[in-house]
């Protein structure tokens, strides 16, 4: 499989073990335009205007590829996410999750954002239970497993703790236990570590890595699509990156990462390879160019 960058070139890219199966995700010919209402530039007159978050976006994901959008604020990352949740309907064109389009809930489906969105009023392991509630587990089978998902993350002893007694690191811990507690075959994250410091956020990208890892090798296998800001984070848990522009938000380079797996116990050594300086340099220079590039709809 080959993906076009913007300006039509092929991208070097593919992801190649599962290529020959249909994808899990296709975005076809996928444009979004959200209607703007509000007063005009002089603040007079009521304005209506369109922004053209999405343009032209094509792109396959295969079952259990770990995907990293990167890309400056407003390039329509959180957008593809929400379309894949099933939240915004694509103003034209198509997007396919296992051949359909998404459907609201989605119980295959775990979303987890920058902030850890616990709810303050429940304890650590009452939290992780939360999704299992709804999706209807027994009061048992919800503790031990949320006990479990703890444990994994590293908090064990923490289960009884409230929101406001742990540290930032901790509430995004329980927050990834939540949202691997249901065993969701689909994880979209939104920008997950990026409120941590960075000692904190390598320790948490290389836990999150191990568990990701591991289950790769069994049926349970998951797909990410994971947002950063981050290049480096990117290239250092992704299997592939696709670097996004604003104005409107479009694909710029879709790039097969070509660093060893499993990768997790290795991320501290990685970060100073060539490999994975190469890779970084060349993708950032591609965001980088973007800068003077404010693109056709700048005005957005
Ligand atoms: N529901 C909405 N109504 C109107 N505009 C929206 C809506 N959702 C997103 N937008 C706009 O669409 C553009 C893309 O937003 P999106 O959140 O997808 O970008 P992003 O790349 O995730 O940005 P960030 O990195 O800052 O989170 C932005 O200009 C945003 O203001």
């Amino acid at each position: 499989m080959t993906s076009r960058t913007e300006s039509g070139a092929v991208a070097q890219t593919d992801p190649a073990p599962t290529a020959r199966t249909a994808p899990l995700i296709s975005f076809r010919d996928v444009r979004q335009v959200f209607r703007l209402s509000g007063r005009g530039g002089d603040g007079s007159a009521a304005a209506n205007r369109e922004l053209v978050a999405l343009q032209d976006v094509n792109v396959d994901i295969q079952a259990g590829q770990f995907v990293a959008l990167v890309g400056a604020s407003g390039c329509g990352k959180t957008t593809m996410l929400n379309m894949l949740a099933g939240l915004v309907e694509p103003t034209h064109g198509e997007v396919r999750l296992d051949g359909r389009p998404p459907q609201l809930p989605n119980m295959d489906i775990g979303y987890m954002f920058a902030r850890d969105a616990l709810l303050p009023w429940r304890t650590a392991r009452k939290n992780v239970e939360l999704p299992l509630e709804t999706r209807g587990w027994g009061r048992r089978e919800r503790r031990e497993r949320a006990e479990e998902m703890l444990e994994l993350v590293g908090l064990k002893g923490r289960e009884s703790q409230y929101r406001l007694q742990l540290s930032q690191g901790m509430r995004q811990r329980v927050a990834l236990a939540r949202t691997l507690a249901p065993d969701p075959s689909l994880l979209l994250m939104d920008e997950p570590f990026a409120a941590l410091d960075a000692r904190t956020k390598l320790t948490l990208q290389a836990e999150f890595l191990r568990i990701w890892e591991h289950n790769q090798t069994g049926d349970r296998r998951k797909t990410v699509i994971f947002v950063t800001h981050d290049l480096q984070e990117a290239v250092l848990l992704a299997d592939r990156v696709i670097v996004m522009l604003p104005h409107p938000g479009r694909v710029a380079e879709d790039r097969v990462i070509d660093l060893p797996r499993p990768r997790a116990e290795l991320l501290g050594e990685l970060q100073f390879t060539k490999e994975f300086q190469d890779t970084t340099h060349g993708l950032f220079e591609r965001l980088e160019g973007a800068i003077g590039d404010r693109g056709p709809d700048a005005a957005n």
